[in-house]
């Protein structure tokens, strides 16, 4: 496929291209979410919770005395009705879970976009979901930052005490390692999220984390496809401290390439990226960060996973039928080395 036909040929083409992002509550995958579709074009992009699917609202599951991790506390299987009339084009009536009033509103209608991201705790649950999901994403920040992130979110914004929410996720313990954190062997992509190694004031206050990217491996080479990162702006510019780093890791029981970042990087270094993506998307102006700026390694990792995202979208546009499944999605199988709590 040519250059710059990425935009033309998903609006023109009929295939629903579904996004899965799986991960604890207050684990960043609304955040997450938000800056692909950014990234893509809020036109060509859509997005719901499953958090929709609850079968039991909030009275009720305290009633029972079940967390919404446990599986039969979800209607998996309208999710997978509703996920496959999607992605033939058709529209839902999908149901609605308010997080104010915990309690379900009435179904609205949702008509799917060419690009659709789904995200909650257990996209990946079933091997029909699997089946249906295109790039499956789990997002997986360590115990500490995620306790930090949902006090900060909960009590600002939610109104939830500080002991309330410690207490809540140490009752969710057991379901989430049980229930969610298993699925990260499904996934193509996984991201890692601790405090900075340069110091967790830097992450409290400018937002810098260390971000590890453990991604599946491609079986193919993709042509038209350039990852450019400009090594010598790094060199030349940068006034801030840095690391990259690439290994090797076993993740779900598979071989993942794990590339962490962490600190600042001068804006100069990823241009030639951005303008790479720009230029697939028709999506413009991609800035991540204003010139002269600097971009955090969480930046980075979104960069990297767009990119990613449209070598996957790409390829199944151009494979033969049947050939659209990556193996490398195919292949989990549990016993998970993530979602270490
Ligand atoms: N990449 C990030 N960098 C800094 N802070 C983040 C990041 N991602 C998430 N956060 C913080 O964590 C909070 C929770 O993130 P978010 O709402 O995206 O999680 P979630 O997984 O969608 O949660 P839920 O499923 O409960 O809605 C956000 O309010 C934000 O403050
Ligand atoms: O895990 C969650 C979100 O991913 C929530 O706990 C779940 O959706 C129930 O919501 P609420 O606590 O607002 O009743």
């Amino acid at each position: 496929m040519p250059q710059s036909d990425f935009k033309r040929v998903i609006a023109e083409s009929s295939y629903v291209f579904v996004i899965g992002v799986a991960g604890d509550s207050g684990s960043g995958k609304t955040t997450f979410t938000r800056a692909i579709r950014e990234i893509f074009g809020e036109d060509l992009v859509s997005t719901f919770s499953i958090d929709d699917y609850h079968r039991y609202d909030r009275r009720e599951r305290k009633a029972l005395g079940i967390t919404p991790l446990v599986p039969e506390a979800n209607r998996f299987d309208l999710l997978e009705e509703h996920l496959a009339a999607l992605k033939a084009g058709e529209t839902i009536e999908k149901p609605v879970y308010n997080h104010d009033t915990g309690v379900f509103d009435p179904p609205v209608t949702f008509r799917p976009t060419k690009i659709l991201i789904i995200e909650g705790l257990h996209p990946f649950i079933t091997g029909t979901l699997r089946s249906l999901i295109d790039f499956k994403l789990y997002v997986d920040p360590d115990p500490d930052v995620k306790r930090a992130w949902k006090i900060k979110r909960d009590v600002e914004q939610r109104g939830y005490s500080r002991d309330a929410v410690l207490r809540e996720m140490e009752e969710r313990k057991p379901d989430f390692e049980r229930y969610v954190a298993p699925q990260c062997a499904f996934a193509d992509a996984v991201i890692r999220i601790a405090f900075s190694k340069y110091g967790r004031e830097a992450s409290e206050r400018r937002n810098v984390y260390h971000v590890t990217l453990c991604q599946s491996k491609l079986d193919r080479s993709i042509r038209d496809v350039d990852l450019s990162i400009d090594l010598f702006p790094l060199l030349s510019l940068s006034q801030r401290d840095f690391m990259v780093e690439f290994t090797t890791e076993e993740v779900g029981g598979r071989t993942m390439g794990a590339l962490a970042f962490d600190g600042e990087l001068n804006d100069a270094v990823v241009r030639k990226l951005e303008r790479n993506i720009e230029i697939q998307t028709l999506v413009r102006p991609i800035d991540l960060v204003e010139s002269g700026a600097y971009l955090t390694a969480g930046d980075m990792a979104q960069l990297i996973l767009a990119w990613r995202i449209i070598n996957r979208r790409i390829f199944i546009e151009s494979a033969p039928p049947g050939a659209a499944g990556d193996p490398a999605t195919l292949s989990g199988d549990g016993g998970c080395g993530c979602g270490r709590r």
